[in-house]
């Protein structure tokens, strides 16, 4: 496919007898939002850490930028362009927002005692970038945050920790944002508000591509426009949310889980 950023090809991930991935194929491609979809331990996950690469996969290849991302380091992928939020909070609640948003661009900072003690003009220009850096990316996906960059993450409700831990995934400048499961712990409404939010910063940054694992269909419908159903580690549909969810493989994959 030619407009694929990521090709995913043969992939497989074994940990001991479990196959987490098999054999898995697919593509992202650039500019859009893709769902990925599956049953409880089905493999989505585990796609975003061999993708990150915290887990180094088996067997395949994930071709970025015409490479084989397999077996570089989580940092070398993150620098590339890669950045992921993750199911449980990763925010340090004590911090400012600030704090918690620029560790997300930790990688492209200069932060070497000899910046920081000698150059303390160089320094505070930094620092004063990112102060705006920040102002801008919370300005795009949630104003009222701006505001509000010096208090505490622990001051905040559920829906703007999320808020806050897609801002600091998205100041890297990511070219490939991987989302695992958003709207975990928060309401249908909360969910709405951030999925808005999602479809704003989508507006405003049209290159962004974004993989969102998620559960509540009514999210993928609205936000996706093309899906990947997993089970098992495998690939068993592709298509629009209305083409996977009338694909009967697929229902059988969730009604069996049910029956379970
Ligand atoms: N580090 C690990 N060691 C051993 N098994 C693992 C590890 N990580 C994941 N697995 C197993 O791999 C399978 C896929 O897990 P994964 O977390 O990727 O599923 P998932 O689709 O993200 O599930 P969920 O929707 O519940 O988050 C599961 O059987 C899980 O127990």
């Amino acid at each position: 496919m030619s407009d694929a950023m990521i090709e995913v090809r043969n992939l497989t991930m074994r940990f001991g007898g479990l196959t987490a991935l098999d054999n898995l194929q697919l593509d992202i491609r650039r500019g859009e939002v893709l769902g990925l979809l599956g049953p409880n331990g089905s493999g989505k996950t585990t796609f975003f850490n061999v993708l990150t690469g915290l887990y180094k996969a088996s067997a395949g290849t994930i071709t970025y930028n015409g490479e084989n991302v397999i077996g570089k380091t989580p940092q070398d992928i993150y620098r590339s362009g890669v950045a992921r939020t993750f199911q449980r909070s990763r925010l340090s609640l004590p911090l400012t927002v600030f704090d918690n948003i620029v560790i997300g661009d930790y990688q492209h900072m200069q932060h070497g005692l000899v910046f920081n003690l000698f150059r303390r003009q160089a320094f505070r220009a930094e620092y004063e970038r990112y102060v705006e850096a920040v102002r801008e990316l919370l300005g795009i996906f949630s104003p009222p945050l701006v505001n509000r960059l010096f208090e505490p993450v622990e001051s905040f409700t559920m829906i703007d920790r999320r808020r806050i831990e897609v801002c600091r995934a998205l100041m890297s400048r990511p070219r490939l944002l991987l989302l695992d499961e958003p709207s975990a712990g928060m309401t249908h409404d909360e969910t709405h508000e951030l999925m808005d939010d999602i479809l704003q910063v989508r507006s405003q940054l049209k290159d962004l591509s974004v993989v969102l694992i998620e559960h509540e269909m009514n999210v993928i419908e609205r936000i996706t426009e093309r899906c990947v159903v997993l089970n098992y580690g495998k690939k068993i549909a592709e298509g629009t949310y209305a083409e996977i969810t009338a694909d009967p493989d697929v229902q059988t994959a969730y009604l069996g889980e049910e029956a379970a």
